[in-house]
């Protein structure tokens, strides 16, 4: 059992290291897979524990894996690919094992899933991908927990989403890649992770035009070769950073940070009485001013990420005032409101809307995360509370989180991770 116990009332001063993208190093592990020959290799790896799910799960399937763990390095060979079966004790771990059928797809001819993991917030269906692989000529079976998707040989065709899914398109860009013809993807994801997928898999050669547009055209070629990419920066990390410096009224420098990649992250942060100092490569975050309340709205980008919705509540806590909060990605991620409570806060929820009545001063209790970034706000919550918060389920935030308490405690926060046997 992991737990994290954070003694608050510390301001936050000083250098924060930004890791790199969960949401871009998982796809680019799967999109590793497509390449037969060579040896990959990815830099500025996050030492998260989906990672760890995303090796094993690479291994499982017959890549040979090293994780240089120091050097943040990711090495795959993927030339022998072994098994389509992606094990449920290891797919169900993370959402990041989605992201390995269209790979096994090309290489095998198949791919079974035998479950789907990640953070639990309701309904995350997956009827885009499946239709997509449909139109490219696949089978998908789906069974109640485990999916079987079959192909002969994939065939570029127009596709489409319903709405634009994130871990969808890129899944689907993968499977065009190598499908002969040409394939359109109407109502693309825009997430920067997104780009970054398709700036690797245009090095391995493949023929991607339109990210950032919404209008992805992929012309299929013969084959994809292993490269070297260094991951884009976190920009959920970031923005958790930057809350932790809003939330305690500090001053950190995030080295690595894009304050393009905020997107109305930024705004709202601004709104609030956050200042931001764009220093080429490193970004100053300051607040020296009482928190004003927000409005949020949660959207696709460049609206405001749906992963920074939990972080951003338990900054509103503090706020001079009522903030409302919309959540319209998921239909079950308000689970934070109930742990905020406890500590002291006053959170309302009617159905995808939550009212924060602030300000209200937070204490340290125990409390529970029920997901990555429902754990990673009570860390926040418990900087800025009196007394010592204690987070069960701790293993949910290093599943995004690398080095989270030596990262704080370099900050001069009391953060520190706990192992123990109950
Ligand atoms: C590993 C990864 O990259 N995870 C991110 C990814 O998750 P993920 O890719 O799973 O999120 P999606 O963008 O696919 O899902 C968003 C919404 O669309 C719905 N939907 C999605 C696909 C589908 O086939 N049918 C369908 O109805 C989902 O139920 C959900 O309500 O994007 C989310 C939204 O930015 C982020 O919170 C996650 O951190
Ligand atoms: C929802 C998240 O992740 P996943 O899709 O991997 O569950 C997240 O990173 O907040």
């Amino acid at each position: 059992m992991i737990r994290y116990r954070v003694r608050g009332g510390n301001a936050l001063r000083g250098t924060a290291f930004i890791q790199g993208a969960k949401n871009a190093v998982l796809p680019m592990i799967g999109a590793s897979l497509l390449a037969t020959e060579g040896r990959t290799v990815l830099r500025n790896v996050p030492i998260i524990e989906d990672v760890r799910r995303a090796v094993e799960l690479a291994e499982a399937v017959g890549a040979r894996v090293e994780l240089h763990e120091a050097e943040r390095t990711l090495v795959i060979d993927a030339s022998k690919l072994t098994s389509p079966v992606l094990p449920a004790e290891i797919a169900r771990r993370f959402r990041g094992s989605v992201l390995f059928v269209p790979a096994l797809l090309h290489r095998l001819g198949e791919a079974v899933l035998e479950g789907v993991g990640g953070c639990n917030l309701g309904s995350r269906n997956l009827d885009f991908h499946y239709l997509g692989y449909k139109r490219l000529g696949a089978i998908v079976d789906e069974g109640d927990t485990v999916i079987r998707v079959k192909a002969a040989g994939l065939t570029g065709a127009p596709l489409y989403l319903d709405t634009p899914s994130h871990t969808g398109t890129e899944n689907l860009i993968m499977a065009a890649s190598l499908a002969p013809g040409t394939t359109v993807i109407e109502n693309a994801a825009l997430e920067p992770e997104v780009l970054d997928v398709i700036e690797m898999l245009t090095k391995m050669g493949a023929r991607i035009r339109g990210g950032g547009t919404g209008f992805i055209t992929v012309e299929g070629v013969d084959e994809l070769r292993a490269v070297e990419h260094r991951v884009m920066p976190d920009r959920l990390d970031a923005g958790v950073f930057a809350m932790a410096a809003a939330i305690t009224g500090g001053e950190v420098h995030l080295v690595g940070a894009n304050l393009d990649h905020l997107g109305v992250v930024r705004w709202k942060l601004e709104q609030m009485g956050v200042e931001f100092e764009d220093q080429g490569a490193v970004l100053r975050v300051r607040r020296d001013r009482p928190l004003r309340p927000i409005n949020v709205i949660t959207d696709t980008f460049p609206g405001f990420a749906t992963d920074l919705q939990s972080p951003i509540m338990a900054v509103a806590c503090l706020a001079d005032g009522a903030s409302y909060i919309h959540e319209r990605i998921f239909d079950g991620r308000f689970a934070l409101a109930g742990e905020l409570n406890k500590m002291g806060a006053s959170v309302k929820v009617e159905g995808s809307r939550a009212v924060v009545h602030g300000p209200t001063p937070l204490t340290g209790t125990q409390v529970t995360a029920h997901d990555l970034r429902s754990g990673i706000a009570l860390v926040l919550a418990g900087l800025a509370a009196e007394g010592d918060t204690e987070i069960s389920n701790g293993y949910l935030i290093d599943r995004g989180h690398s080095y989270l308490a030596e990262r704080m405690q370099a900050l001069g926060a009391d953060v520190r991770r706990e192992i123990s046997s109950s």
